[in-house]
């Protein structure tokens, strides 16, 4: 018999695909307010799902439907999910989304009602209880079929358990991603992974995690906000597959579906080949996802800028950086995040057990205040690491609770100093007086650029050397220079005179 992801990978290269088409019969889609019997809802959901099936068909290649819409229909809809199904061509994959997880015994009885009544090829299931909750849907009589273990879910509440960290340091989901590799060594069984197209960072850890073969189904893309290029590019194994997008509202909601399917379709397989072709042309140097994001999202905000500039300095730079239009609660929570993905990708700042190397995130005022509360937010909520958090005020109070510092104790403690740019340094050589003088230890800094240039000839080290030298502490930046001239080698878009003005300034002026 087939194998679940033999018969996949045919019809992800007969449609040339890798959209997962989902049949979700939301009740208002359905118009269940108007509609007044059972029967009539099911008939409707029916309808639903058929005429997705119909518009989709030639960009789909695997329908996922969702059993939870089917099971609000009440009794009736199981027998009107098995009426959606039989819609299904034979050679197009089902993917039934169920989530399920139980002892053996029930499992087996799940998995029964999976694949003989409903003839689903391939299940979502949660491993939180283990293998053996896991087997019966994927060996001895059901070897042939597939199944998807929930790893890192797309919702924001999957930070709570899953991105939990072990005592090893590993965080759930890679172990989770772990566990599936080595289940579908030892049993053969046909294990892939859930992983939100929410989390890139996720993505490309459980990738790590679970090898190359595994395929991952990577919800979120659409409704749920999910960017499908940076998602792609964290998940996908390295032939540029193994990743199934599944959209639902995103294309039923749509008013013409069948565009929208396609759409999506036609907008993986370009940025597949975007992504393949900046492979080709790598010179061996890595921009990673987060850094990559960072810079888009820079530029569309318009904090950082092509053209001329002239610097403090006197130079004329061809790029300008200027923080302080990250001017939104979206454009911070942004920023804070590409702060905490940077920090947990530095090895100086991370302890190699899933945590960080330091107690409190201190922002100097004033740009540092903004910056580190959105960054020890990010932390929380992207790693699941709670940090103090503390600034300081220019001026110290003289009433209520007086002084200058303000939040997390920082005596005694190892603190991580975070700004924007370093241009002289100096505030961050009053904070490092500072920190020393209440008895803390200024363990590092974390800025989002750094212009890695020369400060003069006669001085040719860069602001941040000159600042990692004279503290003996490390700096760490979301970018720097070199990823900027990396980043416009691979994004044509910005035009050749933008690039070649960025890489003269750096052979001029660049550490
Ligand atoms: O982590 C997960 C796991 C499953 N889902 C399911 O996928 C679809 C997504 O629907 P959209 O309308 O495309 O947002 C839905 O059935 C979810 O239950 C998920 O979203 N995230």
């Amino acid at each position: 018999m087939t194998s679940f992801f033999a018969k996949l990978e045919a019809r992800v290269n007969d449609v040339d695909s890798l959209l997962c088409v989902g049949l979700d019969p939301h009740s208002k889609d359905i118009g269940s307010d108007d509609v007044k019997t059972p029967e009539d809802k099911c008939a409707a959901a029916f309808t639903f799902c058929k005429t997705i099936i119909d518009a989709t068909l030639p960009y789909a290649a695997c329908y996922k439907p969702n059993a939870a819409f089917f099971e609000a229909l009440g009794s009736q809809g199981e027998t009107t999910l098995e009426r959606v199904l039989k819609e299904i061509p034979s050679n197009v994959p089902i993917l039934l989304d169920v989530k399920r997880g139980d002892i053996g015994s029930t499992a087996t009885a799940y998995a029964e009602a999976c694949y003989e009544h409903l003839k689903a090829d391939a299940v979502t299931l949660s491993p939180l209880m283990g293998w053996d909750s896991v087997a019966p849907f994927v060996t001895e009589s059901y070897a042939h079929k597939g199944a998807f273990l929930l790893c890192k879910t797309s919702n924001p509440g999957s930070n709570d358990i899953l991105a939990l960290n072990l005592a090893n340091g590993e965080k759930l989901y890679e172990r989770i991603a772990k566990l599936a590799h080595d289940w579908s060594t030892s049993s053969g069984a046909s294990l892939g992974l859930v992983v939100g197209a929410t989390d890139s960072v996720a993505l490309a850890n459980a990738r790590k995690a679970a090898g190359e073969k595994a395929w991952i189904l990577a919800p979120g893309v659409g409704a749920q906000g999910g960017d499908l290029e940076a998602a792609l590019r964290a998940g996908m194994n390295s032939n540029g597959t193994a990743m199934l997008i599944p959209v639902s509202r995103g294309i039923s909601r749509a008013e013409d579906r069948a565009a929208a399917a396609k759409e999506l379709m036609v907008k993986i397989n370009e940025t597949r080949k975007k992504l393949k072709s900046e492979e080709g042309s790598s010179s061996g140097d890595a921009i990673q996802p987060y850094q990559k994001e960072f810079l888009e999202f820079s530029l569309s905000q318009g904090v950082l800028k092509f053209g001329s500039f002239v610097l403090k300095s006197g130079r004329t730079s061809p790029y300008f950086f200027n923080a302080g239009l990250f001017a939104s609660g979206a454009a911070l929570d942004k920023l804070g995040r590409s702060y905490a993905s940077a920090i947990m990708a530095a090895p100086q700042l991370v302890d190699g057990k899933g945590g960080v190397a330091f107690d409190v995130l201190f922002g100097p005022a004033y740009k540092g205040i903004s910056l580190g509360a959105v960054t020890a937010a990010a932390l929380y909520r992207d790693y699941g690491i709670d940090v103090g958090y503390a600034y300081n005020r220019k001026e110290a109070k003289d009433h209520g609770e007086g002084g200058q510092l303000v939040g997390a104790g920082m005596t005694g403690k190892r603190v991580l100093v975070i700004d924007d740019v370093i241009t002289a340094g100096t505030a961050i050589r009053e904070s490092h007086e500072m920190l020393t003088t209440i008895g803390a230890k200024m363990v590092g800094v974390v800025i989002a650029l750094d212009r890695a240039e020369k400060r003069s000839l006669e001085d040719p080290v860069s602001a941040v050397q000159a600042v990692e030298r004279d503290l003996s502490v490390s700096v760490t930046s979301i970018v720097n220079l070199q990823q900027l001239q990396l980043f416009l080698e691979k994004s044509p878009d910005y035009g050749n005179d933008v690039l070649a003005t960025v890489k003269e300034y750096r052979s001029k002026f660049g550490v």
